[in-house]
């Protein structure tokens, strides 16, 4: 039904769809100066991931002044904030407004007075380069392109950002000392509010070295560009997606247009209400690790608009690219129910992921829809047997059902069946051809049950990963695993056996059945990585 909407829709743009991909390529502000008046259809994003009509969310509020005079109640707000929105607005965060302002204007100026050519020089088809200019989202994989121009400054070591300005554009000739003062501030306001985070989280083993870590650490900068769209209902200037790092801080300019995910499921988008003058801070990816899970880092995605250009400024902060990230001590306890909820991450990790899976979890038009990072990390971890069990009374066994789950069904069994189902090994071996469900078990008040599940999978050193037909990256057919392996599994069952599997599971099966109409996706500011 979906494809057949989407072919209908492409059809019905016409004239806007002659661009070639080389036009396409150069980016939505030159697609716009060639005087396009629909919406290309690369652009086009099936009806379910189009963005709807706008409701509003107004984010918490923390007072970074009030916090760093010691108010209680700030760190409270700061620690709820994470925990349950992973969004919050920061007011007397210590930004000057003219910093601010001065940033915000040599962007707006970078991408509409320049001319392409001079824009062009910094373009890269390398994903690392520490100065880039692109468009979309992931441009060489992205099956719907997103309309955003963007450009990359990254700084790896945020202690030499003298260092690597002299290598940013040179036009407008303010860009560079403002970018430089904008970057400077940022890092105070990172330094403080990881501080007050770690505080919050009651880490205090590895904090003084997480701090120095945090001072020397990688800080990139996306300038994002989303001018005027001729039919902004069908496309979004960023898909759905988690920052890669500690913190992110969000410049924007008057036009709004960030959407956070919320609700059960992460089903609804709420466009970002914020106060004047606030920046706009979100949990990465790898703060919710370093917390355990306690801080979340959510789904969020940019709907653009049909009179106005915006612009914004993210600066995503982490540890050094080198740093392993793994929940911190404090917040592991298996004795007292907190169980290890993430394996340790590190670039390299990442690093493999792209390699494997670059772009393939964030293009709408991959039926498995996607995942950040650290829902990998999670899934990974979650790998165990394929499993058939057979059950005396099947009375008391369900397996989970519907759009997400959420509904639980109790099996019927006709006299004499065993019931048999996929475990995780399949799924993988199958490339999520077949789905390893979610499954639990109720109790009875008057009698008792015994069953007798078997479970059987490979020889445990062998590694698992999809069947090499099954993966076509040509025709549609990506890979949606990495590979996974005994060892992998036993290092997660040292720390956290048994203890979270409802969790981690609920996170899998989310993902990939709420694919098909979500195409929930992420790890951008990786996969422009640190
Ligand atoms: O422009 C925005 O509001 C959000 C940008 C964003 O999410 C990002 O650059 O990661
Ligand atoms: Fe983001």
């Amino acid at each position: 039904m979906a494809i057949l909407d989407v072919t209908v829709e492409r059809a019905k743009i016409g004239d806007g769809s002659s661009e070639s991909e080389a036009e396409l390529g150069l980016g939505v502000r030159h697609l716009c100066e060639s005087g396009i008046t629909t919406l290309p259809a690369r652009y086009v994003l099936p009806p379910a991931d189009r963005p709807g009509n706008p409701c509003s969310a107004l984010l918490p509020v923390v007072d970074l002044a009030a916090l760093r005079a010691g108010d209680p109640c700030q760190l409270a707000a700061l620690h709820a904030a994470c925990r349950d929105y992973g969004f919050f607005q920061l007011l007397n965060h210590g930004v000057p407004p003219d910093v601010g302002r001065a940033m915000l204007d040599a962007a707006r100026r970078f991408f509409f007075d320049l001319p392409l050519p001079a824009r062009a020089r910094y373009m890269s088809a390398d994903i690392r380069a520490a100065v880039r200019y692109g468009t979309s989202f992931n441009q060489l994989n992205d099956g719907v392109l997103s309309w955003r121009d963007f450009l990359k400054l990254l700084i790896r070591d945020t202690r030499r950002l003298a260092d690597v300005v002299p290598s940013w554009p040179d036009a407008p000739e303010d860009l560079r000392p403002a970018a430089a003062a904008y970057a400077r501030a940022c890092q105070r306001v990172f330094r403080e509010l990881m501080e007050a985070a770690l505080d919050a989280l009651g880490i205090v083993r590895c904090r003084g070295e997480l701090l120095e870590e945090c001072d020397g650490g990688s800080q990139m900068m996306m300038l994002n560009c989303f001018p005027a769209c001729p039919e902004p209902e069908l496309t979004l200037g960023m898909p759905p997606h988690s920052d890669y790092g500690m913190l992110t801080i969000l410049l924007q300019d008057e036009v709004r247009g960030l959407e956070v995910s919320y609700g059960e499921g992460g089903g609804g988008w709420a466009v970002v209400e914020a106060l004047p003058g606030a920046v706009v801070v979100n949990v990465g990816d790898h703060l919710e690790i370093l917390s355990n899970g306690r801080y979340r880092s959510v789904l969020h995605r940019v709907r653009v608009n049909g009179r106005r250009a915006r612009v914004s400024v993210a600066s995503l902060h982490s540890l050094p690219a080198e740093r392993v990230i793994g929940p911190a001590a404090e917040l592991v306890d298996e004795q007292r129910d907190r169980p290890r909820r993430y394996m340790d991450t590190d670039m390299a990790a990442f690093l493999a992921y792209l390699a494997s899976a670059e772009g393939k979890h964030k293009s709408f038009s991959t039926p498995a829809g996607s995942t950040s990072f650290h829902l990998v990390v999670r899934q990974l971890m979650n790998a165990s047997r394929s499993s058939s069990f057979v059950t005396k009374s099947m009375g008391a066994v369900q397996a989970d059902y519907g759009e997400g789950g959420g509904g639980w069904a109790v099996v019927e069994a006709l006299p004499g069946a065993v019931v048999v189902n996929v475990g995780d090994h399949l799924e993988i071996l199958s490339n999520g051809r077949y789905r390893s469900v979610l499954h639990r078990v109720r109790v009875n008040g008057r009698r008792a049950r015994v069953s007798v599940a078997s479970l059987h999978s490979l020889p445990a050193e062998r590694v698992i990963g999809p069947a090499a037909e099954l993966v076509d990256e040509q025709r549609d057919r990506p890979r949606r695993y990495m590979d996974t392996d005994m060892a992998a599994f036993l290092a997660y069952l040292a720390s956290a056996e048994g203890k979270h599997k409802s969790f981690l599971h609920s996170r899998r099966i989310n993902i990939i059945s709420s694919s098909s109409s979500s195409s929930s996706s992420s790890c951008r500011q990786a996969a422009d990585e640190c």
